[in-house]
């Protein structure tokens, strides 16, 4: 789900900085390194904006793979049930994207996809909402089936008129 009650509605710069935090041993580091870089490009490549990867605290989007309680308001729920959180876009926790590590994540078709739901979750940092519509990546529950382009022109449309 996303907490964009607590933040503004958009980002105010085309240009964001991401930072991952801890990471899942369910994975290789450079595995998920190049994933949340996929899944950011999903959206760069639909709109006009550009996302860079940076090691300093200061990043826009702080992105961690936690679980239980972790330090927001928002504690994780164990294996299944709520699988991610993001805050939508605005200083300080704004932007911030948090997988539960509860989840087996996965490069695949077993567990979790990591691409689907750090796209997913990566749309609600931008300032997206949830979509009714089942093809879209903002559909609230989910499909490991997505197809690898990810994006419905719904979430095409949706982006351009934020950004
Ligand atoms: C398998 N479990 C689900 O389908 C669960 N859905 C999620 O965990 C959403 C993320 C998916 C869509 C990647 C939570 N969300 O909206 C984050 O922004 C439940 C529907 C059970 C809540
Ligand atoms: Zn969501
Ligand atoms: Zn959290």
């Amino acid at each position: 789900e996303e907490y964009s009650h607590l933040q503004g509605t958009r980002w105010n710069k085309n240009i964001l900085t991401y930072r991952i935090g801890r990471y899942t041993r369910d994975l290789h580091r450079n595995t998920v390194d190049s994933l949340v870089e996929s899944a950011f490009s999903v959206w760069a490549r639909a709109s006009s904006l550009t996302f860079v990867r940076s090691h300093t605290r200061n990043a826009d989007i702080m992105v961690e793979f936690v679980t239980y309680e972790h330090g927001d308001l928002y504690p994780f729920d164990g294996p299944r049930g709520t699988l991610a959180h993001a805050f939508g876009p605005g200083p300080g926790v704004g932007g911030d994207t948090h997988f539960d590590d509860a989840e087996y994540w996965t490069a695949g078709e077993t567990g979790m996809n990591l691409l689907v739901v750090a796209a997913h979750e990566f749309g609600h940092a931008l300032g997206l909402k949830h979509s009714r519509n089942p093809d879209s990546l903002m559909y609230p529950t989910y499909r490991s089936s997505r197809s690898a382009n990810l994006l419905s022109i719904e979430d095409v449309v949706n982006i351009n008129a934020l950004y």
